[in-house]
């Protein structure tokens, strides 16, 4: 069986998490996480399943997007494709007129996400593995023939990535069954979403440490003086052992940032995120040589468009942590780039997760990180936010405040047929019921 594609179906999914302010922040103040679902169809009754995740309005967008990208795909073969998985994401991402609309970046590239998302899925089904974690990229030959070098040779040739695979191999059999029994850590942003009350914050708080929690993440960059109050209130109730983060999606100009984050300074934050345009590279910089002394990092890479724009982060010594995102960079391939690049420039990778089905992905590529790549596990931990996984025919297991490695074949994208038509807009129940509110 050639397992041939026959087809491939989208779907624009929108969960009304604005309602409650889940999910809010400086710069997105009432988002509904939404998902653009892909589903392909092969000529042997498999499917793959894949998303990208978006924040309601605009999602019908990616969605024809997708659409765009549909001819090529339909008619190949899963086994055409894997055999040469960095000829595919090449085609994909350059094609002579699409790749105007990017290139490899932007909503084109959110859709490439979404639609190589579903064949990594559809290849770890094929081949009956829990994948594309470690355990389907054993060889890392294979790796190596997925990413798209282009771009980021001057930083990491193949046979340097390669090298990094190779000497990653001992101790990989120790790595994965420490994964087995205690799982990757993680951290939740879940208590402090900016919409959030403080009565609801400390409740969340205090229910997240009996949990096991111990790194937080604030969403700050509203209000200085109202940043000041949550942060000591929160720092208060976690204690001076625990960790936390701050977040400002973008808000600031960089003095500003300097300025403000300084202020925060006295809760001792170990990283302020996003703190300027996702795209000011130097800004980056500038605010971390500015923070050094401080003790405070910067985080950054949910809206990095690309390996070329980490390339550069990492170069310029912009940022302390990676925060790669599943459905931000061109899936697996490109994630696999970023990962093996923060290897090479010592950086911690601290991925972004949370919105619908990012930690479902993203436990994937910890994994594979931390048995495959850094060996690893200082100054890492992977976000966690405990939304919408019950829309998942496979969720995020969490135990003690780490992500247990997934069970079930497949890269864990697939929702439940009936969450997806509830929530499909605009004909969904969900909607129907919203919009005549
Ligand atoms: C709009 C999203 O909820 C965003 O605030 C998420 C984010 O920045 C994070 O999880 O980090
Ligand atoms: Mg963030």
């Amino acid at each position: 069986m050639l397992q041939k594609i026959i087809g491939l179906t989208v779907r624009d999914v929108r969960f009304p998490t604005s309602l409650e302010q889940h999910g809010s922040d400086a710069m997105h103040t009432d988002p509904d996480y939404s998902a653009v679902y892909v589903v392909i169809d092969t000529d042997c009754g498999l499917k793959g399943f894949g998303l990208t995740f978006t924040l309601g309005k605009g999602t019908e967008i990616v969605v024809c997007a997708v659409r765009a990208l549909e001819g090529l795909v339909v008619g190949k073969s899963l086994q055409d494709i894997v055999s040469n998985f960095r000829g595919f994401y090449r085609l994909l991402t350059s094609d002579g007129q699409m790749r105007w609309l990017g290139p490899e970046k932007g909503v084109i590239h959110l859709a490439t996400a979404a639609v190589l998302n579903a064949v990594w899925d559809l290849w770890a089904r094929a081949e009956g593995k829990v994948g594309p974690s470690y355990q389907a990229l054993m060889d890392p030959k294979q790796i190596i023939s997925c990413i798209d070098f282009r771009y980021i040779t001057d930083v990491l040739t193949e046979e340097e990535a390669l090298d990094i695979l190779m000497n990653a191999n001992e101790g990989k059999q120790q790595r994965e069954d420490q994964m087995l029994s205690h799982g990757y850590p993680a951290y939740t942003t879940s208590c402090a979403w900016l919409g959030y009350s403080d009565q609801q914050l400390k409740q969340l708080c205090t229910d997240a440490l009996q949990n096991g929690w111990t790194r937080f993440k604030v969403k700050v960059g509203a209000d200085l003086e109202d940043d000041i109050r949550r942060c000591r209130l929160i720092r208060q109730m976690i204690g001076p052992s625990n960790t936390l983060m701050i977040d400002a999606n973008q808000r600031w100009d960089v003095g500003e940032a300097i300025s403000w984050v300084t202020r925060l300074a006295e809760v001792k934050p170990l990283w302020i995120e996003e703190p300027t345009s996702p795209d000011d590279i130097l800004g980056h910089a500038t605010i971390s040589k500015a923070l050094a002394p401080l003790g405070i990092g910067v985080a950054s890479g949910e809206q990095c468009h690309n390996r070329v724009m980490f390339k550069q982060f990492l170069q310029a010594s912009a940022l302390q942590f990676v925060q790669i995102d599943s459905c931000r960079l061109g899936s697996v391939n490109e994630n696999l780039a970023v990962l093996l690049m923060a290897h090479k420039f010592k950086v911690p990778v601290c991925p972004h997760a949370g919105g619908v089905g990012l930690c479902e992905l993203v436990q994937h590529l910890i994994l594979f990180d931390y048995i495959c790549v850094s060996a690893d596990l200082s100054g890492r931990m992977c976000e966690y936010v405990d939304h919408l996984h019950e829309h998942f025919s496979s969720p995020v297991v969490i135990r003690n405040a780490h992500y247990m490695p997934p069970k079930d074949p497949g890269y864990s994208c697939e929702m439940l047929e009936s969450s997806v038509q509830r929530h499909e807009y605009p004909e969904g129940n969900v909607w129907k019921i919203e919009n005549k509110k």
